[in-house]
């Protein structure tokens, strides 16, 4: 392990500092395409506006007859948009898969300079994020660029949750983590087949009425990803990374969709993937904190004065613990205004500068 002196140093000579903070920039959706399919990378001039995070997917969902083809669309993606404010990210292939490597070897001198942050996924321990710590350091090296490139990782194996902490203290180009269902319950032989989400069969049940035995008791569905989720956002709140729920794969189900990106907004997560164009919005609302909510977030704030002691708001106490929670949505909304005018508005805060 690296003593605390070198942590931050570049691991190849010629290579950009790694950071000390990962700077904060709204990643509420990462919308993820296959830079293979046409159709796809047709719209990206539309969505690009509309998303905060657009991810080029390399991996899982790319058939393997077109892993080259989605290497090389991703090349011209980047060449042939200009992303403004929005993020662009990779999905690569595992570092164990025949195109991991060459993902590498391909992206970072062709695009290097674009390309916000590498997702890596069925990351199982530190090893893997030294592994490509070090490769990203001696290409970045070789190519001349000037800012590192972060590194995200997707928790999708039960030996990589066994590892959640080192993994996001294993190197300062670590920007977050995402919850992989569809892999995790592969790995862990859970019996659901569904990518996310609850299944009706996982629930509890109300206690039988003893004056009514017979009487149909209530069940009710109970979320089988919450472990994890809760498990993520304190490894990655504790090394100061950014939690984020996966794919939601019932595209057709909204509804649902919206339900679990709100509990994983809920326990800390900061954003989720969008695999359709539909969970666009979805993402978006459920991730910026609700008017309601701001404005309850600024009236104990303005109530708590110098934020010491105890108050009364509306019934209820209020104290140096609960103004910090409203401090979190306050920030949050402050900084999600501060690029959104119609936030901003909503909000009654300050907008992006004219
Ligand atoms: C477990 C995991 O690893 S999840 C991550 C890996 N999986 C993915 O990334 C999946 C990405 N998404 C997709 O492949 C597709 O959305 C699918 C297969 C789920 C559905 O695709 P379709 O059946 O074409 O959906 P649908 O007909 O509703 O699409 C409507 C239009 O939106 C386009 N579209 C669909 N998904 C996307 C997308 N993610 N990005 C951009 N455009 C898209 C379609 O090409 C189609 O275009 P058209 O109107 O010109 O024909
Ligand atoms: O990669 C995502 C997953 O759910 O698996
Ligand atoms: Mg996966």
């Amino acid at each position: 392990m690296r003593s605390a002196k070198d942590f931050f140093a570049p691991l190849a000579v010629g290579a950009p500092t790694p950071p000390r903070d990962i700077p904060w920039r709204p990643s509420r959706v990462i919308h993820f395409f296959d830079p293979s399919n046409e159709k796809m990378a047709a719209k990206l001039p539309g969505l690009i506006p509309r998303v905060d995070v657009l991810l080029g997917n390399l991996e899982d969902g790319v058939r393997a007859d077109n892993k080259i083809a989605a290497r090389e669309g991703l090349v011209k993606v980047a060449e042939g948009n200009d992303f403004g404010e929005t993020q662009f990210w990779v999905r690569v292939n595992s570092i164990d898969s025949p195109w991991g490597l060459d993902d590498l070897l391909t992206l970072v001198p062709a695009i290097g300079a674009k390309l916000d942050v590498i997702m890596l996924p069925k990351v199982q321990g530190a090893e893997d994020i030294h592994y490509i710590d070090r490769l990203l350091a001696q290409l970045e090296a070789k190519a001349g660029l000037t800012r590192p490139i972060l590194v995200h990782a997707i928790l999708e194996t039960a030996r990589g949750v066994g590892n959640v902490e080192e993994i996001c203290a294993a190197s300062p180009r670590m920007q977050g983590l995402s919850l992989g269902p569809a892999d995790l319950a592969a790995d862990r032989r859970m019996k659901t087949t569904r990518v996310g989400g609850g299944h009706p069969g996982y629930l509890v049940r109300q206690d039988p009425n003893p004056d009514a035995p017979d009487a149909v008791r209530a069940t009710f569905q109970q979320d089988p990803w919450h472990y994890t989720l809760a498990r993520m956002v304190d490894a990655c709140v504790a090394h100061g990374i950014m939690p984020y729920y996966g794919p939601f794969g019932d595209i057709a189900d909204v509804t649902a969709c919206e339900d679990q990106f709100r509990n994983a907004f809920l326990l800390g997560a900061v954003g989720a993937w969008s695999l359709h164009p539909v969970q666009i919005d979805i993402a978006k609302k459920v991730f910026s904190p609700e008017v309601k909510d701001v404005e309850w977030a600024k009236k104990v704030v303005d109530a708590m004065g110098d934020g010491t002691g105890a108050v009364m708001v509306n019934g209820t106490m209020q104290d140096d613990a609960s103004v910090k929670q409203c401090r979190v949505i306050l920030d949050l909304a402050r900084r999600l205004a501060a690029r959104d005018a119609d936030l901003a508005a909503a909000y009654g805060l300050a907008g992006p500068a004219a």
